[in-house]
């Protein structure tokens, strides 16, 4: 095992995963950590936790457990994945994950690079930018869980974190590698402990991934996935093995969408018009005992038709801000995470084995509601949504981050099933 990869959320670790799987990384997904060591051939691991929203002990425990696992497991470098938007307001988890992860390590200086270009996560001066908006003024303003106000990654991490940022700038990694470890050291001996590295694309991630070959730990979203793994591919790459192993099968197939972002907005829009869907009703999920039945009942009855079946909490800025003033906004939430988790582990008793799901948080309790131990990283349906199959049941899933996929991704998914 080479690298070892925690990720902050089940999207996201798919999403990593996936990126290294086509950058000729033979790896393999697991969900939590697992009890006992494993014997798999993968040149990396992914663990997901589901700690980007969680109370910061928690996922401070959680991350260190996962990284001493990876140790175990004889992995050589450890990549802290979080999301390409942050999503981590000024008292979120990163910065005290980060730390927790560079003390176990013995470590004290590490990169901060959430961006994605491919799909127009870029940083610039410091300041985050999602197709060319300030991070603080794009869609994640609304986030339900996470709404981000502020764009500036070094006022982020100098929030949450014990330590001090400091910025590689654009210009710096044109410079190409040598700059950027020049420019590394120069920060160390500054006493800072973060590097925020600019990123306006791929070529960037790769200059910045060969300047991390000898940092121990990395942290970021996927997009840095690439530079990492070119460090560390040989001649036998696994990507043909690893991508068969994960292709989904046809069968009963569902659509949850529990995200509220804008692209899942115009994707739920979309498929209405061409699929059964049923919207769900928040005062149901928190006072209706019998409403997942009703709801599971509804989905059995659509399964047969040209396109599976959608359920859909997703609403737009101001449904949304309707919903959490009159029943709190945690509490909604919460209400519409247990709801989906209920409503997958019905839908997989009535024989369902395909689940298509929207937003991060939704992944993850749908994932842990089914029991899968991990996945097999297959296709990628969009840049960073793999179709995943399960290591132990006959199950796939394709986890869409919320903001992932064009408009037509519901549809595209449902075109990559084999007989
Ligand atoms: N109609 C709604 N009212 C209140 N909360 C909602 C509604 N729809 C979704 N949510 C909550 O919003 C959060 C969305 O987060 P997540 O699933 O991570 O999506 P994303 O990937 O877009 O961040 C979840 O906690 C979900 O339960
Ligand atoms: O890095 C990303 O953008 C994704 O991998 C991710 O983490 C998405 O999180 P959600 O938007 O909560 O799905």
């Amino acid at each position: 095992m080479l690298l070892g990869v925690i990720a902050d959320d089940f999207t996201g670790a798919t999403d990593i995963a996936g990126f290294l799987v086509a950058n000729g990384m033979k790896t393999i997904q697991l969900n939590g950590v697992p009890a006992d060591a494993l014997s798999a051939d993968a040149d990396a691991v992914v663990i997901s936790l589901k700690s980007r929203s969680c109370p910061v002990d928690q996922a401070v425990t959680d991350s260190v457990a996962a990284l001493r696992w990876l140790q175990a497991a004889g992995c050589q470098q450890f990549y802290f994945k979080y999301c390409s938007t942050f999503d981590s307001t000024a008292d979120g988890n990163i910065g005290p994950v980060t730390d927790a992860l560079l003390a176990e390590l013995n470590e004290s200086f590490t990169v901060i690079c959430p961006s994605l270009p491919v799909n127009g996560r870029t940083v610039c001066h410091g300041n985050l930018f999602v197709n060319g908006e300030l991070l603080s003024e794009s869609g994640m303003r609304h986030h339900p869980v996470t709404p981000m106000t502020d764009a500036n990654l070094m006022r982020l991490m100098n929030a949450q974190a014990q330590g001090v940022s400091g910025l590689v700038d654009y210009q710096t990694i044109d410079q190409g590698t040598s700059a950027v470890v020049a420019a590394f050291d120069q920060l160390r001996a500054q006493g800072v402990q973060y590097a925020v590295v600019d990123t306006l694309n791929n070529q960037h991630l790769v200059t910045i991934g060969e300047a991390c070959k000898n940092l121990k730990l990395v942290t970021g979203g996927s997009g840095l996935a690439a530079g990492i793994a070119r460090n560390w591919v040989t001649a036998q790459s696994g990507q043909a093995e690893a991508l068969s192993t994960g292709h989904p099968q046809a069968g009963k197939t569902v659509v949850l969408s529990g995200s509220c972002s804008v692209m899942t907005n115009k994707q739920v829009g979309q498929y209405q018009r061409v699929a059964p869907h049923f919207a769900l009703d928040v005062k149901a999920c928190l006072t209706d005992d019998n409403y997942c039945n009703a709801v599971c009942d509804w989905v059995v009855d659509n399964l047969d038709g040209e396109y599976a079946p959608m359920v859909f909490a997703t609403a737009n800025p101001e449904m949304l801000k309707v919903i959490q003033a009159e029943y709190g906004a945690q509490a909604s939430s919460l209400a519409v995470e247990q709801f989906f988790s209920q409503l997958a582990h019905r839908l997989r008793e009535q024989g369902v084995r395909n689940f298509i799901v929207a937003g991060g948080e939704t992944s993850g309790v749908v994932t842990q509601s089914l029991g899968v131990k991990g996945f097999h990283i297959g296709p990628q349906i969009a840049p960073g949504v793999p179709w995943v199959t399960a290591i132990d049941q006959d199950l796939s899933l394709a986890l869409k981050s919320g903001n992932f996929g064009d408009e037509s991704f519901f549809t595209t998914a449902q075109g990559f099933f084999h007989d």
